[in-house]
This record gives C-alpha cells, sequence and structure tokens, in this order.
C-alpha cells in the first residue's frame, strides 16, 4: 500500500476525496529555511528529503512526500512562526500576485520520481482589520504563505491560473500520473 509521508490534514483528505488507499507516516525530515533559493529547486529537495526519510524504514513500498511553498517578488513564504509573521506575509499578498509550488516525490528505495506544479494565484487588497481577524482565525499558522485557500481565505482569491489541488497541498492529477507512470498499485 502506497504510504504518505506527511502529517498535513489537506493531503490526507485530498488523497482520500480521489479514492486512494494508503496509510500514514509523517517524515521526521528537518525543513530547511526557505529564504533566498531557487523556489522549484527547494520543494523538490524538501519534497524528496521527506519521502526518503520515510522510505528508509519502508524497503520496498511506495512513499509519496510533498512540500509547498509560496513565492512572491524573490521571497519564498512557508509556514508562518507566530501571527506577526502571519500578518506580515498577509499583507505582503495582499493585492497581488504570487505563485504557489508543490514539490512532490515518489520514492522506493532508491527510485526516485519527483516533479513541481505551480499555481498563479491573486489576491483582492485586504484590509488590515480582516488581516487581524484572519490570523485571530488561527487558521494561517499551519500552513504556507499563512493562507487557506479552502478555508476562509477563499475570500481573499479573485481568481488562480492553474491547479486547485497544487494550491491545497497536493497536485492531485500530477500526482495521478506519477502513479500511473511509476506503476504503483493504488
Ligand atoms: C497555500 C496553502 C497551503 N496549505 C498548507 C498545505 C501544507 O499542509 C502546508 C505547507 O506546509 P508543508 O511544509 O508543505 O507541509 P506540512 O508541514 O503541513 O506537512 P508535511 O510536511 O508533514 O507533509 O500549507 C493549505 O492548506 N492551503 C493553502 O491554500
Amino acid at each position: 500500500m502506497l504510504i504518505l509521508a506527511s502529517g498535513s490534514p489537506r493531503r490526507r483528505e485530498l488523497l482520500t476525496q480521489i479514492g486512494i488507499a494508503y496509510m500514514v507516516n509523517p517524515s521526521s525530515y528537518k525543513e530547511d529555511s526557505p529564504k533566498k533559493k531557487d523556489p522549484v529547486k527547494f520543494v523538490q529537495a524538501q519534497a524528496v528529503g521527506k519521502a526518503c526519510d520515510v522510505a528508509s524504514i519502508y524497503p520496498g513500498q511506495w512513499i509519496l512526500g510533498a512540500d509547498t511553498i509560496v513565492a512572491v517578488d524573490g521571497a519564498i513564504l512557508g509556514k508562518p512562526r507566530n501571527t506577526k509573521e502571519a500578518s506580515v506575509m498577509l499583507h505582503t499578498l495582499s493585492d497581488r500576485k504570487h505563485v504557489v509550488y508543490t514539490g512532490v516525490a515518489l520514492v522506493r528505495d532508491g527510485e526516485i520520481h519527483s516533479r513541481v506544479v505551480e499555481t498563479k494565484v491573486w489576491f483582492r487588497h485586504l484590509t488590515d482589520s480582516e488581516i487581524a481577524q484572519y490570523v485571530a482565525s488561527g487558521e494561517p499558522l499551519d500552513k504556507a504563505g499563512a493562507y487557506g485557500i479552502q478555508g476562509r481565505a477563499a475570500a481573499f482569491v479573485d481568481k488562480i491560473n492553474g491547479s486547485y489541488t497544487n494550491v491545497v497541498g497536493l497536485p492531485l492529477s500530477q500526482v495521478c500520473k506519477m502513479l500511473r507512470k511509476a506503476k504503483v498499485d493504488v
């Protein structure tokens, strides 16, 4: 059975949504600080790191790992460390376009398949009080870029270009193609 190397409830929900059977074993891979790196290389390395970490515990089994970040104007935004950082991130994203990158890695022993999917997202203008209220809701804290498109932040999004599930944490169509190509029995 496929093993999901993730503690993210969103990734579990997404895989469940499309009827893929899986077991969960979150990775203990230590996430790197995202600053000043190429976003594509960064998320890909993170996804491979997470999947390889769990693959070493399960020889012969397929492991799926993923990592999501937000990139805006050369800066990479991961998960905010506190409410202040969440507020700064949301002010940065207000009234502009950013890109969400999710790296996906499928690993079995030494065999590694990986790719990065990107989605462009346009936020409308957010007022200070709107940001303060959203941060107080607690929703931003465990999410890259300090927002969840699947939650209250749906109201911030003018439009997206690309995969919606990629923004939530796992690009489902692309994951299915990877599973098929690697001949994973799901
Ligand atoms: C942009 C965005 C991110 N997110 C979430 C998806 C990811 O869970 C999280 C980014 O953090 P990640 O480091 O990618 O994942 P994680 O720490 O939650 O879980 P794990 O490493 O164990 O797989 O942000 C949303 O839920 N909605 C959104 O709109």
